[in-house]
């Protein structure tokens, strides 16, 4: 990004907010806010992003001294140079911590004091005194901390902005009822639910790869495309948060919500503009055409220990409380989108846990070549890797070089790592903790989307909860593909990899004897 383009973005935030916000932290003391919000707090203060005039409070029922605080808050912060060390010196000047129940007014109280207290010794005017309270929380006490918050710390004279981590509810019911709870207290436009994958580099990207191409918005449709691959894999099980990843499954821990983000994006119209809503408003459109998965269209499966002995199963895990679950560690679903551009063309998403490799990617597979001149083509493909290595690149089929007409696959790639120097990709969290400052929704979940999107899940989220309806599960072993079932269900929704064994990704020098001939 260009220099004035970076202080453009610093001006923003720092005009929309008057120059001073105050951040709480809401389960400070807990797994997400160590990983993830603090090291992206940290990101955007090192980088210039935060208010000239910002406060960040840690709020949890943990008791801590402001030494043990800071130590847990800044253990994964990574510092690169000397200038990074004196900037975190910096940074730990503007935070402090207080600790308080999320159920008391008295804890609210006395946080609302704290704040005032800061308020008042940084000299704010009323118009500076913004609130962004971030709830790192478990979804158990989402209700009770925005009550707190509204009724105690909500300062009614200035900016005031809830970000909220899934997850949102476990069904449409339970969704809706904690939308409209947090709605009788928030205003939408208040409220930022984050799904950090909107926050990813790539992903952040589809909308510029689809609308500033003119190439790609002419064969973005059910006459050009066969099917469209989504596929997130893990190579690690449950290990340790088997007791909360039971309860959810793999549907409703990355499916329901990442992977079906990114099928939005690929899938919407193009908005009107790149305004928050009109953006939102696309996807809500294009959620609201998915029809609810049918079961024939599901593949559930559970992972087992590896070959070697080496490797838990899922249901060996110590933290796993019932150790006849049937909780799904790997899903493949296909979903249809009835409208006039994507009728027939099957979404597959792909997602599992102890899988043999770490990937997510989005693969857009082309129809093949009517009235083919050249045998044994493959069919074009375009990959957006998300995660690692961000790229993209585009399979196409070439002359083989030399004397031989014979066709072969080859790519148009754009590997990030490759292309741009000095690459610094920044974690999605620091990119959607800069958007709610910049009030920039456009990489939020909306209520009307969160509702659409439970839609299509719900019924068949309910049908593998009953045990009475004994859904399939078929087990694959701990560092493999995923089930051998799978192969066979991504052919059955059209995807073909006829063609394509010599190919493959990164890309490598031929060998010697296909460039000879
Ligand atoms: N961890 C991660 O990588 C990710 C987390 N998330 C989401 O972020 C949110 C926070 O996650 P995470 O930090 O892992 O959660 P934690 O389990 O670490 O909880 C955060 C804090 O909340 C308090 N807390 C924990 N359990 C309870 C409870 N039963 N009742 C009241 N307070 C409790 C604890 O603070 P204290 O006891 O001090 O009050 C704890 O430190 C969740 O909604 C999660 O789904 C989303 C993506 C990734
Ligand atoms: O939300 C979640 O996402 C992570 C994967 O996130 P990533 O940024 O590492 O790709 C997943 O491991 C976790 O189970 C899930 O809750």
């Amino acid at each position: 990004m260009s220099t004035s383009a970076i202080q453009q973005i610093r001006d923003q935030v720092q005009h929309e907010l008057h120059g001073a916000v105050t951040i709480v932290v809401l389960g400070a003391s807990g797994d997400l806010a160590k990983k993830k919000t603090y090291p992206a707090l940290f990101g955007l203060f090192k980088n210039g992003f935060l208010p000239s005039n910002t406060h960040i409070v840690g709020y949890a029922r943990t008791k801590m001294t402001h030494d043990q605080y800071l130590e847990r808050v800044t253990q994964y912060i990574k510092l690169g140079t000397e200038e990074d060390k004196a900037k975190l010196n910096a940074f730990k000047q503007v935070t402090s911590y207080q600790s308080g129940q999320y159920d008391q007014a008295e804890s609210w109280i006395a946080l609302n004091q704290a704040i005032e207290q800061s308020e008042q010794d940084r000299q704010l005017q009323p118009a500076q005194r913004n609130r962004v309270y971030y709830m790192a929380l478990p979804p158990s006490v989402f209700i009770p901390v925005a009550q707190g918050i509204k009724q105690h710390v909500y300062n009614a004279t200035a900016i005031n902005r809830l970000v909220v981590e899934k997850p949102f509810g476990m069904d449409t019911e339970s969704s809706n009822e904690l939308g409209d709870a947090l709605g009788a207290l928030f205003k939408e436009e208040e409220i930022y639910r984050i799904d950090h994958y909107l926050g990813k580099e790539m992903v952040k990207n589809v909308m510029n790869l689809r609308f500033a191409n003119i190439f790609f918005a002419h064969a973005w449709d059910r006459q050009f495309i066969d099917n469209v691959q989504i596929t997130f894999k893990e190579p690690f099980g449950t290990e340790g948060r088997g007791g909360y990843f039971d309860d959810f499954g793999i549907i409703r821990d990355v499916m329901q919500n990442h992977l079906l983000q990114v099928l939005t994006l690929i899938a919407m119209e193009r908005p009107i503009s790149t305004d928050s809503e009109a953006i939102r408003d696309e996807k809500v459109k294009v959620l609201k055409c998915i029809r609810p998965i049918k079961l024939d269209n599901a593949l559930l499966g559970q992972y087992v220990g590896d070959l070697d002995g080496k490797k838990p199963g899922y249901l060996d895990d110590d933290s796993l409380k019932n150790k006849e679950s049937q909780t799904p560690t790997f899903a493949a679903l296909a979903l249809f989108i009835e409208n006039e551009r994507w009728e027939g063309v099957p979404f597959v998403l792909k997602a599992g846990k102890a899988l043999n490799e770490a990937k997510v990617e989005v693969r857009i597979q082309f129809k093949n070549v009517a009235g083919n001149l050249y045998d044994d083509t493959a069919r074009n493909e375009l990959v957006i890797r998300i995660q690692p290595k961000e790229s993209v690149y585009m399979k196409f089929n070439s002359k083989q070089p030399g004397l031989s007409y014979q066709t072969i696959q080859t790519d148009l790639d754009l590997s990030y790592h490759d292309r741009y120097t000095d690459l610094a990709i920044p974690d999605a969290y620091e990119s959607l903790i800069l958007d709610v400052l910049r009030n920039d929704h456009s990489n939020f979940v909306r209520d009307d989307e969160l509702e659409a999107s439970w839609k299509i899940f719900t019924p068949l989220l309910h049908a593998i909860d009953d045990p009475k309806q004994h859904l399939p599960l078929v087990t694959y072993p701990y560092g493999s593909r995923g089930p051998q079932e799978l192969n066979a269900f991504v052919e059955k929704f059209g995807y073909d990899r006829s063609n394509s064994d010599a190919y493959t990704w990164p890309r490598q020098s031929m060998a010697p004897q296909q460039n000879k001939l």
